[in-house]
């Protein structure tokens, strides 16, 4: 099968800073790939990268379309690069009032990205919202309520809602699960476990814990220092790493 992306030699640097460096990888449809590495590894940067967030210092990101042809992320203009986000992508971020809009109702966070591609009968509108709702496992009765009245996890599980309701063909996804109570990440990587499987997610996902990549994705990038260190099938980097650094991260897993 054709890929959906294909990441060849990207680096970015901040001033002298390495932010990542020389990353090359393919990501094929229905695949969720893991980046980990520890705090500073270059991981974000790596993923606001290839997400045309943030401009390479050198190296290529190519899009796949729909029509088949491939589309050289850095050589779009900011129009399109905003077209691809709202119509075929979709941005999960660590802290989920980044991704929402606090002072509109859950309802209106789910439905007005189906209004950005031009959905309008509102009856319909809400009824996908409250679908979407108990989909995430939010209670409808809630549609009307502001997210701010939710806690951290239902903001979260929120977020989600609002990313997958336009059936993106390509999720990015930085620490989803990151600074949530034990309890409530496992919750949510179960949801996102369940969702990547029924919709056949491709997707891109950022978390410095290998238990989260061993979870939820068939592959893994490790990084180190801005470069990869390591990569292949999630099973065979936990049972049998092979750079030291990798192996120090899979003990630590192992041990918690
Ligand atoms: N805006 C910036 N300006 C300068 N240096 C930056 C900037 N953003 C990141 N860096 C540097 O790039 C390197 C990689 O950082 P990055 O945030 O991508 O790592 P990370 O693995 O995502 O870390 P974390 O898990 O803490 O977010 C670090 O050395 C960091 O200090």
């Amino acid at each position: 099968m054709s890929a959906l992306l294909q990441v060849r030699g990207l680096s970015r640097h901040y001033g002298q800073r390495v932010g990542c460096e020389d990353v090359s990888f393919d990501l094929h449809p229905g695949e969720l790939l893991c980046i980990v590495g520890e705090s500073g590894s270059g991981k974000s940067t790596l993923l606001n990268t290839v997400a045309a967030q943030l401009a390479p210092s050198s190296g290529s990101v190519r899009y796949r379309q729909r029509s088949g042809g491939w589309l050289e992320l850095s050589a779009l203009s900011e129009a399109d690069r905003r077209r691809l986000a709202r119509e075929e992508w979709g941005f999960v971020t660590q802290n989920p009032r980044d991704g929402l809009r606090l002072n509109v109702s859950a309802g209106a966070n789910v439905a007005e990205r189906l209004m950005a591609l031009g959905m309008r009968n509102y009856s319909q509108l809400r009824h996908i919202a409250r679908g979407w709702l108990e989909r995430v496992e939010i209670d409808p009765a809630r549609i009307d309520d502001a997210p701010t009245s939710f806690s951290g996890g239902m903001q979260q599980r929120l977020q989600i809602a609002r990313t997958l309701v336009t059936q993106p063909r390509l999720v990015f996804m930085d620490e989803p699960t990151a600074g949530l109570d034990v309890s409530v990440q496992a919750r949510i990587l179960d949801l996102l476990r369940r969702l990547v499987n029924e919709l056949g997610l491709a997707a891109v996902m950022v978390t410095h814990d290998l238990a989260v990549a061993r979870l939820l994705a068939a592959r893994t990038i490790v990084m180190q220092g801005g470069r990869v260190v390591e990569t292949g099938l999630t099973d065979q980097i936990l049972d049998d790493p092979q750079h030291p650094y990798t192996q120090l991260l899979v003990s630590s897993v192992l041990t918690t």
